[in-house]
């Protein structure tokens, strides 16, 4: 008999298979994690946008996580799209009460501009997440929010980590997907509440980036649920996302997915000399 490490996203569906639950299920089995899920909202997406969303009742997402707590138990969890403030008080209620930590992805905004969180459920994000949250991981736009710090500087950026430091995250890793100031890298900032470490890749020029930071804080999750450090984790995660973005594949019209598959198919390829 195999044991299997496990872990449980707490998150949107996405219809369209690139972003939310989705992603993250096909992460966690690319990287050998049994994965469970929590479906938050229901919105019928494709890589054109999100054309609607159905919130579940946040008893109804008490009720999943309940099903994971009570019987499968997990090794790891993370937070993508939470849509309200019900939904926030009720998820960080459950992870209190199973005593877990959660990697915290505060999803705001998808890409084509749809909310995927109301704007009167930011403060329950500061109040009742970010205490539970092993690492957090906005992107620049949210780290904005989250702190009412302008970014437009690394010196900024380290304010704002260390703001969120402060709402009690333990590690914050501020992702640079959306940097205006770096032409030619992605480079995502990390806080452990002393020191910074950075990790960068080259910037891959593609229109296909729908569900990167769902796909990112998915491969941290793997991570984390296979005993490895946040450090570690961070490292597999952004050489998850660079491979995923860069063999990316040609689904839809509009913004399309990564390629989960990449990292698998890379590791392979290099067992095989090639
Ligand atoms: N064009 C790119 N080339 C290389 N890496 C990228 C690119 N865009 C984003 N990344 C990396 O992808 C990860 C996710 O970053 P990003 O800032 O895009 O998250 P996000 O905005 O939350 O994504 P989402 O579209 O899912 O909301 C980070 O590790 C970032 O460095
Ligand atoms: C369900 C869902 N979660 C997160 C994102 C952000 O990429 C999205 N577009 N859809």
């Amino acid at each position: 008999m195999r044991t299997v490490r496990k872990a449980l996203t707490i998150a949107g569906s996405d219809s369209g298979g690139g972003a939310g639950i989705q992603a993250d299920l096909k992460t966690f089995q690319e990287l050998g994690v049994y994965g469970t899920s929590a479906i938050t909202a229901v919105t019928a997406q494709n890589t054109l946008g999100v054309q609607d969303i159905y919130p579940m009742s946040p008893k109804m997402v008490a009720a999943q996580i309940d099903c994971i707590g009570e019987d499968i138990g997990t090794d790891a969890l993370k937070t993508g799209m939470l849509f309200s403030a019900d939904i926030i008080i009720t998820v960080a209620e459950r992870i209190n009460h199973y005593g877990w930590q959660a990697i915290v992805d505060p999803v705001m905004i998808a890409k084509g501009g749809a909310s995927l969180l109301q704007t009167e459920a930011v403060e329950a994000v500061k109040k009742y997440l970010m205490p539970c949250a092993l690492v957090v991981t906005p992107n620049i736009p949210e780290a904005e929010v989250l702190t009412g710090v302008r970014i437009s500087t690394e010196e900024d950026k380290k304010h704002a980590a260390v703001l969120l430091h402060k709402l009690g995250a333990k590690h914050v890793i501020i992702k640079g997907g959306h940097d205006e100031n770096s032409h030619d890298s992605a480079s995502d900032l990390l806080y452990n509440g002393q020191d910074f470490s950075y990790f960068t890749s080259a910037r891959i020029p593609t229109k296909n980036t729908h569900g990167t930071g769902c796909t990112f804080s998915a491969a941290l999750t793997a991570g984390i649920a296979n005993g490895e450090s946040v450090m570690d984790s961070a490292k597999l995660a952004k050489d998850f996302i660079q491979m995923a973005i860069q063999d990316d594949l040609n689904i839809g019209k509009g913004h399309g997915p990564t390629n989960h598959f990449a990292y698998n198919h890379r590791r392979v390829e290099m067992k095989n000399g090639r």
